[in-house]
């Protein structure tokens, strides 16, 4: 499988200091949609969710097959997901050469204040893009090496923290997809913000609400975008929830 290409048209967004790629676009949704959006997400039934011991996750259409990896479904994402957040991606770019050309596949994690996710890469079971929407509370995410031969889960130094902000759009490819790792710390509080330590600081939308250095977290909701490779389509109905 080739690796996608960095569209050169956004240096601008790509995140310095950091592997390639990692670009960040802090205004990719104006405060109306993030808004609209997040009371969609926060009003969805509970049996919608997967209660995880450290977050709550929604998959669409529907979560993987467990062995295989594999999208099984006839149900395209909701539009509530898809307008007006999918054609604004392939604006920028992001799923040119993707298998389907565009995501078909959304998780939607929700944290509360004190939760995050431990350091992990999101595998081979998707074409290696994944663009990240941030709504409601601020993150930082780090990043983190990849230690080979350790067996799973090695988890190397930190090379570098990103802040996310309500209504951006972090776009992962490249080396970062492949080759290091990604968490977010369980904390209340986000400490030590500064040019020197925020990879994206040069980027923000913000920077002036972060002069503090600091930043308490709140409830975040993230709508992360992937293209699944394997895809089967089931008709009449069957496997309907
Ligand atoms: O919430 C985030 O920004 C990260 C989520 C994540 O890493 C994942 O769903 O694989
Ligand atoms: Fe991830």
């Amino acid at each position: 499988m080739t690796t996608p290409i960095p569209n050169p048209n956004h240096s601008n967004s790509q995140i310095p200091t950091l592997p390639q790629s990692l670009y960040y676009y802090p205004t990719f949704l104006p405060p109306s949609t993030t808004t609209t959006l997040l009371q969609k997400v926060l009003s969805t039934p509970k049996p919608k969710w997967t209660q995880l011991s450290h977050r709550r996750l929604q998959s669409y259409p529907t979560s993987l097959t467990r062995t295989t990896n594999t999208l099984l479904t006839s149900d395209p994402l909701p539009a509530w997901l898809t307008d007006p957040i999918i054609p604004r991606m392939q604006e920028l770019n992001i799923w040119t050469g993707a298998p389907h050309g565009a995501p078909n596949h959304v998780l939607v994690n929700e944290y509360l204040a004190g939760q995050g996710i431990l350091p992990h890469e999101d595998g081979g079971a998707y074409w290696p893009v994944v663009g990240t929407v941030s709504l409601g509370g601020v993150v930082v995410l780090d990043v983190y090496e990849k230690r080979e031969g350790e067996g799973e889960g090695g988890v190397g130094e930190r090379v570098g923290r990103v802040l996310l902000e309500d209504g951006s759009l972090l776009v992962t490819m490249g080396d970062m997809y492949t080759s290091y790792l990604h968490g977010i710390a369980e904390v209340t509080v986000d400490e030590d913000l500064g040019p020197e330590t925020i990879a994206n600081w040069g980027l923000l939308g913000d920077k002036e609400r972060f002069k503090s250095g600091r930043s308490e977290r709140g409830t975040r909701i993230s709508l992360t975008y992937r293209d699944v490779l394997k895809v089967v389509k089931v008709g009449g109905g069957f496997l309907r929830k």
